[in-house]
């Protein structure tokens, strides 16, 4: 049996970061992956998504155009091209990420790893041990249970799509609903969510939720709040019938499951190791990624928490530097993570929501500001750009920032550092604007 320091099964954003960081540490490591090299970020997940993203700007950006003055721009998309375009990027990071482990002294072994034992990792019937292994085998798309589900396709499948749907329904109401219909409406198809709930990003403040369903109704997204998909039919003509029960039917050309995802847990006998997972196949972790087995670990989606690239990332480097280094207090702060959704417009959200420090402070505080940023105002498409700060205590500690509007993306890093050094309001007026752009509004807010 092959020994090594350390074994991460998974060879996404988290497993990549904690081997290269062990090799680089001076650990033997070995990286188990089963499919394709980065994981759900690199290949469905954050980059192809960010090239759409890119995209759907583009074509919004042609629209524009005219408002400045262009006046013989046409914009049509060939959606083959741009996915050959995306899939051949996508394929050379697969190359970069292996050539990363090569050049950090990590090995790599293609297959699919099992627990055999309390220390025991199998591939194909080869066995491999070490003290320490960290599982961060991800997660993959949920979809629910009921008759035709398989007519709809998920995450995966939209980045699989070879030709632009004209009708989609996008079912769900979180971080990749939201994207992908963004994405497939600005690109001009026509969109239908379908909303269990009342409300889209359950979890954000709401004024990101509020102004963000706004937009999508006015950008020509129709919200059906309320309605659940019941049965999908296939129809002569190769379209799908959504029946949605009472709130009636739709037809659409394709129909996007967006209901969550599931942890990678099912095949790989965690029991042989006695980790345990929860009914869902979440690995609970302790402060410092500890599963209850000691010497095993659990970093990124699969821990259930904070189901972001950057976090399985920090997580995993702390991991390797407590492990290699000896730093024993290492571990990753799970406050304060700043977050952006690419949706149309963009939302950048860091710390607690108006309604979340209310119920923890007596003394809150809130700045808003709503307003057509200036790119717009020469445009007929007239999103609006709107801020939160949430305030607390009598100095006014800034405990949550929040923003929807162009450039939100770029706009929060800094601003989530400033937050997690524990700014208060009066050091945002104490900054200088940088004018004219919609960040200013940040540090003018009255
Ligand atoms: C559509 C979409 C868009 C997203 N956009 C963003 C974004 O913009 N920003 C952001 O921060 N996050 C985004 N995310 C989330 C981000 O992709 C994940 O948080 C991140 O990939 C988690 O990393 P991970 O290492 O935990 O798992 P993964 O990246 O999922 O990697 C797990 C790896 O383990 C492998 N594996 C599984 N089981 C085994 C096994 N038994 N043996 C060997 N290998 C195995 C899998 O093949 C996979 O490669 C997005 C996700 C999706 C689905
Ligand atoms: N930009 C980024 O950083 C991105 C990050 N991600 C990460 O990946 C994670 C997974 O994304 P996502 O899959 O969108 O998960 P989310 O947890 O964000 O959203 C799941 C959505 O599915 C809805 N839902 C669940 N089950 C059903 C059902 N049976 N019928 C109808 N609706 C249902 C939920 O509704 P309800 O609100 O009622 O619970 C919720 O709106 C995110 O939480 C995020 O951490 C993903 C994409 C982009
Ligand atoms: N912020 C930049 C990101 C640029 C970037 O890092 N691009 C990557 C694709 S995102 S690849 C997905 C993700 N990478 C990252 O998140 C980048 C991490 C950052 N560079 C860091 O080191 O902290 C990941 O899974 N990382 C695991 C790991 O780093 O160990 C790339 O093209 N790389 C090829 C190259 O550089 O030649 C942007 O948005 O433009």
């Amino acid at each position: 049996m092959k020994e090594y320091d350390l074994i991460a099964i998974g060879g996404g954003s988290g497993g990549v970061a904690t081997a290269r960081r062990a090799a680089e540490y001076g650990a033997r490591v070995l990286l188990i992956e089963a499919a394709r090299l980065g994981g759900t970020c690199v290949n469905v997940g954050c980059v192809p998504k960010k090239v759409m993203w890119y995209a759907s700007g583009i074509a919004q950006a042609l629209r524009d155009a005219p408002g400045y003055g262009f006046a013989d721009v046409a914009g049509h998309l060939d959606w083959a091209t741009l996915k050959q375009r995306r899939d051949a990027y996508i394929e050379r990071l697969n190359g970069v990420y292996a050539g990363m482990l090569e050049k950090s002294g990590v090995e790599l072994r293609r297959g699919f790893a099992r627990f055999a034992g309390p220390r025991v990792v199998e591939v194909e019937g080869e066995r491999f041990t070490a003290p320490h292994i960290v599982i961060s085998t991800g997660g993959r798309p949920a979809l629910p249970e009921l008759p035709g589900a398989e007519l709809g396709i998920d995450s995966d499948g939209f980045f699989a799509l070879e030709a632009q749907p004209r009708r989609v329904a996008v079912v769900g109401a979180g971080y990749i609903a939201v994207e992908l219909a963004g994405v497939f409406r600005g690109l001009g198809s026509e969109v239908s969510m379908l909303v269990r709930g009342d409300r889209l990003l359950r979890p954000f403040d709401a004024l990101l939720r509020d102004e963000l369903a706004a937009q999508m109704q006015e950008d020509g997204i129709a919200l059906r709040f309320g309605t659940q998909a019941r049965a999908l039919h296939r129809q002569a003509d190769g379209s799908v019938l959504v029946d949605c029960g009472e709130a009636g039917s739709l037809e659409v050309d394709a129909l996007v499951w967006a209901t969550g995802r599931q942890p990678n847990t099912d095949r790989l006998q965690l029991a042989a190791a006695g980790i345990e997972a929860d009914a869902k196949g979440t690995i609970p972790t302790d402060a410092f990624q500890n599963t209850n087995v000691p010497g095993i670990y659990a970093i990124g989606d699969i821990t259930g928490r904070a189901e972001l690239t950057p976090v399985a990332i920090a997580a995993g480097r702390r991991l390797a530097l407590r492990l290699f280094r000896g730093a024993a207090d290492s571990k990753l702060d799970y406050e304060n993570i700043p977050t952006v959704v690419f949706s149309h417009p963009a939302i950048g959200t860091v710390g607690l929501t108006e309604e979340e420090a209310r119920k923890r402070f007596t003394d809150v505080k809130v700045y808003t500001t709503r307003f057509t940023a200036m790119y717009n105002a020469l445009t007929e498409h007239r999103p609006k750009t709107a801020m939160k700060l949430v305030c607390v205590g009598a100095e006014e500690r800034i405990v949550g920032a929040h923003v929807i509007g162009d450039g939100a993306d770029e706009m929060l890093q800094g601003f989530a550092v400033a937050v997690k050094m524990g700014a208060r309001k009066a050091d945002f007026d104490d900054t200088i604007a940088i004018h004219p752009t919609s960040a200013e509004e940040f540090v003018t807010m009255r």
